[in-house]
């Protein structure tokens, strides 16, 4: 029976693992961490990420061929192929602080992996990695391998939060890259078999390292472009009368263009766009490209400008000030779906308010108190960090409440912000929240899920992202 373990149990390695035990019942899977609390999760009913269908693929599959474990010497030991997804964080000190990644949990996994094993192992690159990693993982273990012989593939995961499951049982591709030597090709062909039990084979793309390195970079840098490029057109929208959405409809029917990934936002957040982002600047910078990295960089300003640009609409559409007025958030995590919080907006444009003195309350299916308090709280890119290395911070910010639903939080409200595009958020009693709130009432939708006409006849004033403007809104211009 084939063993493998995977180091590091989050919303990579937890999913991708299970859905590796669900369709390959003859493999045995153990997903190990160092983090006690998310094993302990793992290993109940209350499972540590929310992820539609996650619940239902891990109870078929757990205490069968699938384990959580903290002993993770044990299990790498005793497997043939090691799946790392540990995070691969921004470094926010020393050389390359902002943009570099941070790979000192991939370096003690890699250097662990040497000192445990007993025999000869294949070694997969999960996490996102800068192009190159695999030549100093190889280093770190041939280095220290007592003569026990290791194979270094690169794996990069293409799963979106919030799809995951669907994501993994139908991907798009799988992409391997290994050496382009015996043993590397056949270390590609192992990895291959475990994937072609439910993947069509031709959806299997096979590279070599650098490729398959340097392919998921490049292939968030593209997702993140394409948001910030309509969101560029978002700004040009409001100031034309234009509207987005239908310049997306009209440039997405070109076949060669194509619908997806074309919705105006507040900005785009996720743990991985920004970050992997920066690290792909950084890998130009390094490697002598300056031009290259400030194109890319262009990117992560539009997506920062649009925060900005929200937050500076609500503020001028309220008379210039937002000191003291209770402002509803709707909306925390960075995308429906999903409790994650990892570089949401909402976090920027909370900043942003409380900035301006406002009183915040805020709303989320999935996200608790707790969560949005050390969100706002927290250091850039602490959040990246294994959860107990995360700073615990004592403070809170008292100007901001977390209601129980979305009525708490719109009482008494001067205006709302929607910034997850919940469903929940399209179906709510508008009526009713219009009468408990302040007047004038000002609903400010940086996902576009309101019907914005339905709501301008209850009485709202409504800013809809890159939608033609109210009158309210274009006497009240907003500085960029
Ligand atoms: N979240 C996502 O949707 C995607 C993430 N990725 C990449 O996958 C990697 C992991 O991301 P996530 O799963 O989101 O992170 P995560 O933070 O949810 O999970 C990482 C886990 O690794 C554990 N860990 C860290 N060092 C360890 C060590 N030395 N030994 C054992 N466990 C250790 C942490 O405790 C944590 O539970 C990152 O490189 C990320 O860029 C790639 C595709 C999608
Ligand atoms: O490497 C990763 O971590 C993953 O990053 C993204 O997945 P994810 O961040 O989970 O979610 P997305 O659906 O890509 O959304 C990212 C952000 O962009 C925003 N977005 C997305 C699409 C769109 O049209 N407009 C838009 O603003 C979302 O609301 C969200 O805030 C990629 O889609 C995955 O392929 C990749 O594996």
């Amino acid at each position: 029976m084939v063993k493998i373990c995977c180091i590091g149990a989050g919303y990579v390695g937890g999913p991708t693992m299970a859905v590796i035990a669900l369709k390959c019942p003859s493999v045995e899977v153990a997903v190990v961490d160092i983090s006690v609390p998310r094993i302990t999760a793992w290993n109940s009913d209350q499972l540590p990420i929310y992820e539609p269908g996650l619940d239902d693929v891990v109870k078929q599959c757990r205490g069968k061929n699938l384990f959580f474990s903290t002993d993770v010497e044990k299990h790498v030991r005793e497997a043939d192929i090691v799946f790392v997804s540990v995070n691969t964080p921004t470094k926010t000190r020393g050389l390359g602080a902002g943009k570099a990644a941070d790979l000192t949990y991939w370096e003690s996994a890699a250097r662990m992996i040497a000192d445990v094993s007993v025999s000869d192992k294949i070694v997969v690159e999960k996490s996102t990695v800068p192009v190159k990693t695999a030549e100093a993982i190889e280093k770190i273990l041939t280095h220290n391998s007592k003569g026990i012989k290791f194979q270094i593939l690169s794996n990069p995961e293409f799963l979106a939060e919030g799809t995951a499951i669907e994501d993994l049982f139908k991907p798009d591709r799988v992409l391997i890259g290994g050496r382009e030597t015996p043993e590397g090709f056949a270390a590609v062909k192992a990895l291959k078999d475990v994937y072609s039990q439910w993947v069509p084979e031709e959806r299997i793309l096979t590279t070599n390292l650098w490729s398959a390195e340097l392919s998921k970079l490049a292939a968030n840098a593209f997702l993140a472009q394409r948001i910030s490029s309509v969101n560029a057109m978002s700004a040009l929208c409001e100031a034309t009368g234009a509207n987005v959405s239908e310049v997306s409809y009209a440039v997405g029917k070109d076949s060669r263009i194509g619908p997806k990934f074309l919705n105006s936002s507040v900005g785009f957040g996720g743990s991985c766009f920004q970050k992997d982002i920066l690290n792909l600047v950084y890998i130009c910078e390094c490697n002598g490209l300056p031009e290259v990295a400030e194109y890319w960089k262009q990117v992560i300003k539009i997506n920062d400008y649009q925060k900005t640009r929200f937050v500076n609409r609500i503020v001028s559409s309220m008379f210039n000030t937002v000191s003291n007025k209770k402002i509803a958030v709707l909306g925390f995590a960075f995308k429906k779906d999903t409790g994650d919080t990892r570089e949401t907006p909402a976090i920027d444009v909370c900043k942003g308010l409380l900035g301006d003195k406002a009183r915040i309350s805020i709303y989320d299916p999935q996200v608790t108190e707790e969560q949005i308090q050390r969100d706002l709280t927290m250091n850039k890119f602490d959040w990246d960090h294994p959860l107990h290395l995360q700073p615990m911070s004592p403070t809170t910010v008292k100007q901001v409440s977390v209601a129980w639903d979305a009525y708490a939080a719109t009482k008494d409200a001067h205006g709302i912000c929607i910034l997850t595009e919940w469903d929940e958020f399209k179906k709510l009693d508008y009526e009713k929240i219009f009468e408990n709130m302040q007047k004038p009432a000002f609903v400010f939708d940086g996902r576009n899920v309101v019907d914005a006409e339905k709501l301008r006849k209850i009485g709202f004033i409504v800013y809809s992202i890159g939608k033609p403007l109210d009158q309210w809104l274009k006497d009240m211009p907003a500085l960029a």
